[in-house]
């Protein structure tokens, strides 16, 4: 029998800070449909005439104060995570890394995996809680590579993982060593999304930004929403923490463009904060499995000075599930037991 085909696969980052690759970063990032869903013409004008010229060199920029002398945090962590859960699972499984934009490709993983001659793939995209601009885009973009084979194994894909009760307690692991230090409020800032994605993915097509607090708690018609599985992964942690409803607030960071995203965004809930004299903010972001751009430099500096400009003190974050052993535990669960 052959080995077990296991594909990681995280958002992917540029392969160096220069403007150049960062914007053959955002250009590839930024033109997939389930990314920016809009008219593709308009994708392209957007994208290739308004977003990469004049963002690219302000995200260079962003991304050299990133970069380590190892390179982009979100691919170091990658490839120590693919290392450590190659040596757990051992030699019946072939584990392959790949980025959803840019190196390692899945292309080239894929290709191993074939090579490998593996009786079966699961995919496993590093997003606790689905999105079509996340899970969903490794998902499509496997399945247009796989569907030319002619040889297709067994396949299974994974949507999420956003109440792992492992990943939960390393997410509140981390908030604990903190805890003490005398918080005024703690936030739980996820990436952003585009209201409109919220709707196209209500599979009863009458919830999702339709009912009063509809995504506060999961259920059969949201049960594919983000902001439903973010809700959810916010509460479980909290629980974890003994941490009432009144000590957090949950928020969205990183909107791009004038449309309406999930909402409340974590710059106006600063300013409430803010304005109603909160001095000390403890900072979790579970939608990231490892720090990135958007958590160290979002989260820790740039959020960190606007707080501080309206009267605040202390920004800290929650360092992120990174190459923790325990979360290299979880993983090994969500990808033999998902
Ligand atoms: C948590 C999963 C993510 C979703 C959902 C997501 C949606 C989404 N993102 C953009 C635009 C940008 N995101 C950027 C960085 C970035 N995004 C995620 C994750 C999700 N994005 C991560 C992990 C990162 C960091 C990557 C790194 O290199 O560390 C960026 C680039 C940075 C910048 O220039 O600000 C953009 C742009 C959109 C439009 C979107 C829509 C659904
Ligand atoms: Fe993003
Ligand atoms: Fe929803």
């Amino acid at each position: 029998m052959g080995k077990k085909g296991i594909l990681i696969v995280n958002l992917g980052t540029p392969d160096s800070p220069s403007t150049a690759d960062v914007r053959k970063y955002l250009d590839e990032f930024l033109m997939d449909g389930r990314v920016i869903d809009i008219n593709p013409i308009l994708r392209t004008i957007l994208v290739k005439g308004i977003i990469v010229p004049f963002r690219g060199p302000k995200s260079a920029k962003i991304y050299k104060k990133l970069w380590t002398p190892e390179g982009s945090p979100l691919l170091i962590y990658g490839k120590r995570v693919h290392q450590l859960i190659k040596e757990k699972l051992g030699d019946d499984y072939h584990v392959e890394l790949a980025m959803r934009y840019q190196s390692p490709s899945i292309p080239d993983a894929l290709e191993r995996l074939k090579q490998a001659k593996v009786d079966s793939i699961k995919v496993v995209p590093l997003f606790p809680q689905y999105a079509s601009a996340s899970t969903g885009s490794v998902h499509d973009r496997v399945m247009e590579i796989v569907r030319t084979w002619q040889a297709i194994p067994d396949i299974s894909f994974i949507n999420s993982f956003y109440d792992h009760p492992g990943m939960i307690k390393v997410f509140a692991a981390h908030g604990q060593k903190y805890l003490n230090e005398g918080w005024d409020h703690i936030l739980f800032s996820f990436h952003g999304l585009p209201q409109r994605q919220m709707r196209k993915v209500d599979v009863s097509g009458v919830h999702c930004l339709q009912v009063k607090d509809c995504c506060k708690t999961i259920t059969e018609n949201n049960k594919f929403c983000y902001t439903a599985q973010c809700n959810r992964t916010a509460q479980l942690i909290a629980e974890e923490l003994q941490l009432t409803e009144d000590k957090y607030t949950i928020c969205y960071q990183s909107r791009l463009g004038n449309d309406p995203w999930v909402q409340p965004y974590t710059s106006e809930v600063l300013k409430d904060l803010a304005a109603k004299g909160v001095k000390k903010l403890l900072v979790f972001c579970p939608a990231f499995v490892s720090d990135c751009l958007e958590t160290t430099i979002e989260v820790s500096e740039e959020y960190a000075e606007e707080f501080e400009a309206l009267g605040g003190e202390r920004v800290q974050l929650v360092e992120s599930l990174n190459d923790d052993p325990a979360w290299i535990d979880a993983l090994e669960d969500i990808i033999l037991n998902k």
